[in-house]
């Protein structure tokens, strides 16, 4: 398993590009599922989940063509209607294709994921959603089978809200019968992204960004060509990463307008930040101070921000207070932040971290994709070395991590094993 080698103490300065989303592709590509014509995709990042999920649809019987950020699918016909355990347990978004398979097939079979690091991550809501759309679903050895004529609309409100549930029922809803609305829908800026993919397919969708999604279906959808959102959340980290190191970077194609309460936050942790129509300059000559927060849906601070974040306080200035919300087990890097000197408290979702003046590099082991980031953002700004171990969970949804970073001053190498 690769591992990560980092010397801290160097501050960042220089340029980075910003990748596409990964939580915007995986169910765009999902999408392709709903039409037999060719869906054109640009600014696709180059992540290990983005090639699970191209396995994925393969298997299935979807035919594409991949040339670096561009990736051409065509969903003529399929072999199979089935998401495999083996693929689904190494990546819990497969379930994504649940909704767009029975929606144009009228079935599917897809593995149940498990639990995960960061909770439980039920897919109740996904299935009561369909339930409500006619379709006849029931677990049966371990996976989710589902079967229907055609579905047919309803007003379906998730007990809470969900970003894979509602990206789910809305490809669900685009090809049922009637209208469809869903309340208490996910308002991210990923959700609004796949939304404006369907609407180009021609779905009939209102209402995206907002928590009341209004679907008309149709009875086919067509090609379209369509460019990934920018990763809000890659950007946070590499914001986070230059707050705890100091220097200067300018982060090139992002989208500031989705990064509202990050970059609040790191205003209020003392980085100078610019921003104009698709870039961020983020400037710190400083120690940051310690800035409280709590995760909660979007528009609010995103649990996918929360370890980072962390990691910044672990250097910074004073005491802050964090209240994870969204999942019941997203501290697993807390122990590992210890073990490079961090100052944290854990009582139930509440943390309280103390800044110390210096981490001490350590080797420690990444647990899950944005633990892995808060642990190289910590690296960085540590003295001495830090070893970053099981970094499989950091190529899952950061491209180039490591290249990045040292294109603008960080000592950085990837350990092949
Ligand atoms: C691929 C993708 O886009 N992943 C993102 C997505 O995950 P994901 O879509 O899995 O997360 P959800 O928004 O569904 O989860 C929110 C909360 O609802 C619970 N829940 C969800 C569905 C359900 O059927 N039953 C249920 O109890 C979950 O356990 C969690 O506590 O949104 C999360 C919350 O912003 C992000 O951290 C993930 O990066
Ligand atoms: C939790 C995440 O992803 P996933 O839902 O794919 O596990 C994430 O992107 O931080």
């Amino acid at each position: 398993m690769d591992k990560l080698l980092i010397t801290g103490g160097r501050s960042l300065n220089g340029e980075i590009a910003i990748s596409g989303a990964k939580n915007a592709a995986l169910p765009i590509l999902c999408a392709s599922l709903l039409s037999a014509d060719t869906l054109e995709l640009d600014n696709v990042p180059e992540l290990k989940d983005i090639g699970t999920t191209l396995s994925l649809l393969q298997q299935m019987g979807v035919s594409f063509e991949r040339s670096g950020h561009q990736v051409k699918l065509q969903a003529a016909q399929l072999d199979s209607l089935e998401a495999p355990y083996e693929l689904v347990k190494t990546m819990r978004a497969s379930i994504l294709v649940l909704g767009p398979l029975l929606a144009r097939f009228g079935q599917a079979r897809v593995s149940l994921p498990g639990g995960c690091a960061i909770g439980q991550r039920p897919v109740d809501q996904h299935i009561k959603g369909l339930a409500a759309l006619g379709a006849d679903i029931r677990i049966e050895h371990g996976f989710v089978v589902a079967q229907a004529k055609r579905l047919k609309g309803a007003t379906i409100r998730t007990d809470m809200v969900t970003v894979t549930g509602t990206e789910n029922l809305m490809m669900a809803a685009v090809l049922a019968e009637g209208q469809t609305i869903l309340e208490n829908a996910a308002r991210e800026p990923e959700v609004t992204d796949l939304a404006e993919l369907l609407i180009k397919m021609g779905a009939r969708i209102e209402g995206h960004g907002t928590d009341r999604i209004v679907i008309d279906g149709v009875e086919r959808l067509h090609g379209a060509s369509h460019r990934i959102v920018p990763d809000r959340i890659e950007t946070g980290t590499f914001l986070c990463a230059v707050a705890a190191t100091g220097g200067d970077i300018m982060l090139k194609g992002t989208a500031p307008v989705t990064l509202g309460a990050v970059l609040d936050k790191l205003r209020e942790a003392g980085l100078t930040l610019e921003t104009g129509p698709d870039w961020i300059r983020g400037t710190m000559n400083h120690r940051p101070r310690a800035v409280g927060f709590r995760t909660y849906e979007y528009p609010a601070f995103p649990t996918d921000m929360q370890a980072q974040l962390m990691a910044l306080n672990c250097v910074a200035e004073g005491t802050a207070v964090i209240v994870e919300n969204i999942f019941e087990n997203r501290y697993m890097h807390v122990q590992e932040l210890r073990r490079m000197g961090a100052n944290i408290d854990i009582d139930g979702p509440t943390a309280v971290v103390t800044g110390v003046a210096r981490l001490s590099g350590a080797k420690v082991m990444a647990t899950d994709l944005r633990a892995s980031a808060s642990l190289v953002i910590a690296g960085l700004a540590a003295e001495g070395e830090t070893t970053v171990e099981r970094i499989y969970h950091l190529d899952r949804g950061y491209e180039r991590m490591e290249d990045k970073l040292c294109a603008v001053g960080a000592d950085i190498r990837r350990i092949k094993d």
